[in-house]
């Protein structure tokens, strides 16, 4: 043990480590067509059966020249057109032109297009009207794409931008990891779903919609198994059901010391608990165990102990699970406007908010409630304060790392 660990809590490093040592990646796969890719994983990698472009064009609207001919001020004669779609089927001739649209593919003989704007057209003649050198506005075959070229590595994540780059070399399916099923469940007596009266004592359960909108952008089937009380039996039963469909449980709540914290106890006696507690704060007290046939997380109960223990715990296995590659969040560092308090022993995840100052340096300090119940910590921040597990309490002026939500989808 390190002399910054605290006994009994794992660092955060290593319990992932140990995590993504004991889980399995799903093998099997399924064709898909392209449209309905985005958002799932790549099972294998691919090599483009093409150039992209397929043959020279241009980038401009305009006439396709021999530059030899095409001085400021001599006149060619225009000897047909290239549109994109119907390229023209001779050869340029000495003093000719080519009309030529966007995309339209280059004539043999040419090799520059001159834009429109600087030429005049009369009749049948067009005059340049300014200087054109070799290879301007010829965008060339395989400029993006070569014939060959691996054009995407198995285990991609695939966006938008991917099935794009596929569907540009004629690909129009692709085999992907199938889906991870992920059965989830919130536990508690007090826990209301929103929507239904409040009873006195009660609240309304949040952190299973915090893990759907989570699970939403994942390449995954959820299994929403809802709210179990705090019951013995009833957690058992929930367990044996989710073991039986998923191949990822994840609880949240009843994972700390309390009378009513079972989950532990059913983890150890339906399965077995491989890890607990973990030296980051929020979120300290989860859990990582394995049922018979699923892998399992318990995630805490504080609505941002659950939110933070997914992203920096779940989400890495999930990847893993799914057949993804792991993707590190970007971080940089930012200076502290305001002192930020630390007690050593946890890595701490702060809520805070960065901003670039009339200088262009990058400022930052933490919310003002970082209370591990204080979900609308996370709806006002833009970015974590990542306070490193062996060190303390930070002046303003001092560094700090951030890392930034993403803007695009629920952080
Ligand atoms: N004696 C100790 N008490 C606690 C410790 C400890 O080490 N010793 N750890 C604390 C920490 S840190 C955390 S985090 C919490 C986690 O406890 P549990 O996982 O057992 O969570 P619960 O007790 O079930 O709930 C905690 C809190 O969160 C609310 N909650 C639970 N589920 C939901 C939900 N789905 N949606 C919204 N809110 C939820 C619940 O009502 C409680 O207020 O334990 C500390 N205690
Ligand atoms: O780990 Mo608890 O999440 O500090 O509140």
């Amino acid at each position: 043990m390190n002399s910054c660990d605290t006994p009994g809590l794992m660092p955060l490093a290593q319990a992932l480590e140990t995590m993504l040592a004991q889980i399995s990646v799903i093998s099997e796969t399924e064709i898909v067509m392209l449209e309905q890719a985005v958002g799932r994983v790549s099972a294998s990698a691919i090599y483009s059966p093409m150039n992209v472009p397929p043959a020279a064009n241009s980038s401009m609207d305009g006439y396709a020249v021999r530059t030899k001919d095409a001085t400021p001020n001599t006149v060619l004669q225009l000897a047909g057109k290239a549109l994109a779609g119907s390229p023209y089927t001779g050869e340029i001739q000495p003093n000719q032109a080519i009309r030529i649209t966007t995309g339209g593919v280059i004539p043999e003989g040419a090799d520059a297009v001159i834009m429109q704007e600087n030429t005049e057209l009369n009749d049948n003649e067009v005059r340049i009207l300014d200087k054109v050198k070799p290879g301007d506005n010829i965008r060339c075959a395989g400029e993006d794409i070569k014939q060959g070229d691996r054009i995407l590595e198995a285990g991609t994540l695939l966006s938008a931008a991917h099935i794009a780059l596929m569907a540009s070399v004629g690909i129009a399916h692709l085999e992907v990891v199938r889906k991870a099923k992920v059965a989830i469940m919130a536990t508690g007596d007090e826990l209301v779903m929103p929507g239904k009266p409040l009873p006195t004592g009660s609240i309304y359960e949040s952190n299973r919609y915090a893990l759907l909108g989570k699970l939403s952008i994942m390449p995954v089937d959820v299994i929403d198994l809802g709210i179990i009380k705090d019951d013995p039996d009833a957690l058992r039963q929930a367990f044996i059901q989710a073991d039986a469909h998923a191949d990822l449980v994840i609880s949240c709540g009843g994972v700390s010391v309390g009378d009513a914290d079972y989950v532990k106890q059913i983890l150890d006696e339906v399965g077995q608990i491989n890890l607990w507690k973990v030296a980051i704060k929020p979120g300290k007290p989860f859990a990582f165990g394995k049922l018979n046939h699923a892998s399992f997380c318990g995630l805490p109960g504080n609505p941002v102990s659950s939110y933070v223990t997914f992203e920096k715990l779940v989400l890495p296995l999930l990847r893993k699970v799914c057949g993804a590659q792991q993707a590190e969040s970007p971080y940089f560092y930012a200076q502290l406007t305001q002192d930020v308090q630390k007690r050593p022993g946890r890595a701490d995840f702060q809520r805070g908010v960065y901003w670039l100052n009339e200088n262009g340096e990058i400022m930052a300090k933490a919310l003002p409630r970082q209370s591990s119940g204080v979900m609308s910590s996370v709806t006002q921040a833009n970015c974590y304060l990542i306070l490193e597990q062996d060190s303390g309490d930070k002046q303003a002026g001092q560094r700090v790392k951030i890392q930034p939500f993403n803007a695009m989808f629920s952080h």
